[in-house]
């Protein structure tokens, strides 16, 4: 059994995926780029922008669902630039307080549409 979770708040698809599916109690998030909603382009300005329009979608998404931040239980950061990486921790710690998510953050080549950072979420509706 599964249901798709769908929020106007966050961009739409940009392929053939959902933002979100909720099974067995769990909810895996597609990844998030820094796509406004609104208007369907990239966020402009600099990383802690385009991490802060990440995480906003991510909100939405979670929200769409009944969630929030502390029903996190993993998350993946995408960057172009590893140097990214600090100023992308300093948006993120606005977001998440302790005790934190487990993480993984990887360079990769290129994300879609030409983002610099995508990031995806799996969050848990019940405790173990
Ligand atoms: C952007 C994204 N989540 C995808 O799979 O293309």
């Amino acid at each position: 059994m599964k249901k798709v979770i769908e929020s106007k708040a966050a961009p739409a698809a940009v392929g053939p995926y959902s933002q979100a599916i909720l099974a067995n109690g769990i909810l895996f998030a597609s990844g998030q780029l820094p796509l406004n909603a609104q208007t369907g382009k990239l966020e402009e300005g600099d990383i802690s922008a385009k991490a802060t329009r990440c995480l906003e979608n991510v909100k939405a998404i979670l929200e769409e669902a009944g969630l929030g931040f502390s029903d996190v239980v993993k998350v993946t950061v995408y960057l172009t630039d590893m140097s990214d990486f600090a100023a992308v921790n300093a948006v993120y710690a606005k977001y998440f307080s302790a005790p934190y998510p487990a993480r993984s953050c990887v360079a990769v080549a290129a994300l879609p549409l030409g983002g610099t950072v995508e990031i995806e979420v799996t969050a848990a509706t019940k405790c173990c």
